[in-house]
């Protein structure tokens, strides 16, 4: 994997850059804009060899389809207030407005194009489709740097496939993510417990078969928790279920047991009649994770699960953290979130937490980075990573 040091002299030279600036955002207003901070490294090392800076990313899953809630016309404000520089967003992701910001760029400008997953061909399974996005994309740039590590377990046309079309090498953001998370693949100190939660349940559900081997302790909560609370034979009311999965969640409860690992799952919950909008008061209560009300949905682990959780986190000497135990951006229920949290930042050894959102939460929730080993900008990506998957993103590089 190359360095932006390995592409030569930049002066004058067009660089198309893939960064993470999938933000979690209230309205149009960033709640937590760690992954654009995270970005400043290299979008300041090019700036300074005098490149002229494109940059491309997606935000949410529009799904192909223009929709201006998931416009990145925040992220390209934020940008520009911490870059210091003017950051002009396109109208569009490859057509004429694009085209004509590009065309009109200086050394040292930045300019992002719209939304990349407005275009169809951005997620297409079809490669055709994706590779002539690419091609769009390519003519942008003379050369491409990757640095959305949070996205480099898509194999997508702005992650992957343009990769393909032109010279290129990892941002400093990817380099330094690979580092740490190079000592969690490599002999981690143990006990090695990992924590899962949030609400990708499809996606991250299927990493556990391979934690299942690394890993001392799998501990899960949040949404992932109720699909492997309904294999355990309890009904789990109107919470976040993947139906499809129980048999699955079924093998991994039985697989864990035969290999001597443990799963820790919630045993007490906190529920609700509904999933809270507006901005409550909202009904809670607490109840065993057993005796889940047909008509009610869990949005945090109860107070004994969060001490259960807590106790297995302070005994590791390892511990990776990805996705909240509930729905944290309530304050009613966050508090699962918060416990896991603190016991992160009293782990002797290294705590790393990931994704968008958790690294959101931890902040939110009035931790500060210095209090953790490593905040990851990745959350699926840091998962697939640890489960010694190959990244399309990062295997494409070289
Ligand atoms: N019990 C629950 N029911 C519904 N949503 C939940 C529940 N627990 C947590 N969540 C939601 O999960 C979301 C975060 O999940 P997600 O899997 O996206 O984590 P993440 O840290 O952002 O990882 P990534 O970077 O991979 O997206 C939060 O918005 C939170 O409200
Ligand atoms: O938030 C993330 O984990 C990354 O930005 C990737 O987003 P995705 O899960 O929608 O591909």
């Amino acid at each position: 994997m190359k360095s932006i040091e390995d592409l030569g002299d930049l002066q004058g030279k067009r660089v198309v850059i893939r960064c993470d600036l999938n933000v979690p955002l209230d309205g149009d207003t960033i709640t937590d804009d760690g992954r654009i901070r995270a970005s400043l490294p290299t979008l300041n090392a090019l700036r300074e060899a005098g490149a002229k800076v494109v940059v491309l990313a997606h935000l949410g899953r529009p799904k192909g389809q223009v929709n201006p809630k998931y416009s990145l016309a925040p992220a390209a404000k934020r940008m520009a207030e911490l870059l210091g520089v003017e950051v002009k967003l396109a109208e569009d992701v490859v057509g004429p407005s694009a085209q004509a910001l590009v065309d009109g760029m200086s050394a040292g400008d930045v300019v992002m194009l719209e939304n990349v997953r407005y275009e169809p061909g951005e997620e297409s399974k079809d490669e055709a489709e994706r590779q002539a996005l690419a091609e769009k994309y390519a003519a942008f740039g003379d050369v491409f740097v990757s640095d959305g590590f949070g996205v480099v377990h898509r194999k997508q046309a702005s992650v992957y496939d343009l990769a393909k079309k032109l010279p290129n090498a990892a941002g400093k953001l990817v380099k330094a993510e690979i580092d740490v998370l190079k000592q969690l693949t490599e002999e981690p100190a143990r006990p090695y417990v990992v924590v899962l939660g949030g609400a990708k349940v499809a996606d991250k559900l299927a990493v556990i078969d391979n934690l299942l081997k690394t890993a001392d302790t799998l501990v899960i909560g949040g949404g992932m928790a109720y699909t492997f609370l309904k294999a355990k034979g309890y009904e789990v009311g109107t919470s976040l279920l993947d139906e499809e999965k129980v048999e699955v969640c079924k093998q991994y409860l039985e697989q864990a047991t035969a290999a001597g690992k443990q799963i820790l799952l919630p045993v007490d919950t906190v529920v609700s009649p509904a999933f809270p909008s507006g901005e409550g008061p909202f009904e809670s209560t607490v109840i065993d994770s057993d005796k889940l009300p047909a008509d009610q949905m869990g949005l945090d682990i109860g107070p004994k699960t969060a001490e259960l959780f807590a106790e297995a986190v302070k005994g590791a000497k390892t511990v990776f953290w990805n996705g909240p135990m509930g729905v944290f951006e309530v304050a009613d229920f966050s508090k699962g979130t918060k416990a896991v949290a603190q016991a992160l930042t009293e782990v002797d050894g290294l705590s790393v937490v990931g994704g968008g959102d958790s690294a959101a939460a931890v902040r939110e929730l009035g931790f500060s980075d210095d209090q953790f080993g490593h905040i990851s900008t990745g959350g699926g990506a840091s998962l697939e990573y640890l489960e010694g998957k190959t990244l399309p993103g990062l295997d494409v590089l070289g």
